[in-house]
């Protein structure tokens, strides 16, 4: 039968009546390649997809437990703009959004103080205009470097873009491995280019998208999973969202449970950023049920886990602007650019 399912015993982080985002975890130092370890990583995919096509209808959450969850997704959002058309006035509303995602009178209805969105996720060009309209805010910019989609430029160019990057003010940096490390089961390669680009992050935060979509296998996934986390990943991200396939919830089980396995054998929180494709409330909803049950309220939080997403943010404000006033609004209301 279904259960009703409270989002989290775990308070937002708060402060005062504000509830804002926080990156407060320590870096992950990474470890030395345990290739035995990483050999011995297997995906069972009918057992995987059998247990993620159970979970979106496994779960109920109603009324004001939904309304809740959907507040929590919303803080762990790194609301994106990721296109070639980009400008800096785009990204100035987006980061007005991020400050102010839900309109202050539904917050009242809904008993909340000010939130704002976990992160604003830009290319290295918007990451000045970004700084600027998030300044006195806490909210971190997050920058996609090292050749974003392909991450197939010149190597050494692709740390410098990490390191212009965090000169510019990015305090978080999603880098792109290389597929072809993956594809040809060159571990080593893998470690030490990722290795490389956490080094050139300095302090910043470091999310390593493995574009699952283009890594063949599950078993390549959960294997690319622990190499980047061995090299000092702190968060593990599925897509850039430019990729035909992107984060679906078998992938996710992976890279969740190579999250767990790392965790437990080295006592060491990663992030998890599920990105691409992810619009309504309701898949945001099964995404945070399926973390809290494999791994714990702790990975509910901002710090350890984020939607990579452009447009979820529309939709939950239609949600929850349904669950205060009974009535959906038109789409262009919530529309972010
Ligand atoms: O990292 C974030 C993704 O590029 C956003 O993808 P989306 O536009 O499908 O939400």
């Amino acid at each position: 039968m279904a259960q009703p399912l409270a989002p989290s015993q775990t308070p937002l982080v708060s402060t005062g009546q504000t509830h804002l985002p926080q990156v407060t975890l320590p870096r992950n130092p990474g470890m030395p390649l345990d290739l035995n370890w990483v050999l011995a990583a297997r995906a069972n995919t009918s057992a995987i997809e059998r247990r993620a096509a159970s979970l979106p209808a496994r779960r109920s959450v109603k009324k004001a437990h939904q309304a809740a969850w959907l507040l929590r997704a919303i803080t762990c959002i790194d609301l994106t703009t990721l296109s070639g058309d980009d400008t800096a006035r785009r990204v100035e509303r987006l980061c007005a959004k991020a400050r102010q995602p839900v309109a202050p009178a539904l917050l009242k209805a809904l008993g909340m103080g000010p939130i704002t969105t976990g992160a604003v996720c830009v290319y290295h060009e918007m990451i000045a205009p970004a700084v600027a309209a998030l300044a006195g805010t806490g909210i971190p910019v997050a920058a996609v470097s090292t050749g974003f989609p392909a991450g197939l430029s010149p190597f050494e160019l692709r740390l410098k873009e990490i390191e212009m990057s965090v000169a510019a003010g990015a305090s978080e940096i999603d880098i792109v491995i290389s597929r072809r490390h993956v594809l040809s089961g060159n571990w080593q390669a893998l470690y030490d280019e990722m290795r490389a680009m956490r080094e050139a992050c300095g302090d910043a935060h470091v999310k390593a998208i493995l574009a699952t979509g283009e890594l063949g296998t599950l078993r390549n996934v959960a294997r690319a999973s622990l190499v980047c986390m061995m090299a000092g990943a702190d968060f593990i991200k599925t897509s850039t969202g430019k990729e035909s396939v992107n984060a679906t919830l078998p992938v996710s089980l992976v890279m969740i449970r190579a999250i767990r396995d790392y965790h437990e054998r080295t006592g060491v929180r990663i992030g998890y950023k599920p990105a691409g494709g992810i619009s309504k409330a309701k898949d945001a909803i099964t995404y945070l049920a399926l973390m809290k049950e494999e791994l714990g309220d702790r990975w509910l939080q901002p710090d350890l886990f984020r939607f990579g997403a452009s447009s979820l943010l529309n939709d939950i404000e239609r949600q929850l602007e349904h669950h205060v006033t009974g009535n959906y609004s038109a789409g262009y209301r919530h529309a972010t650019s």
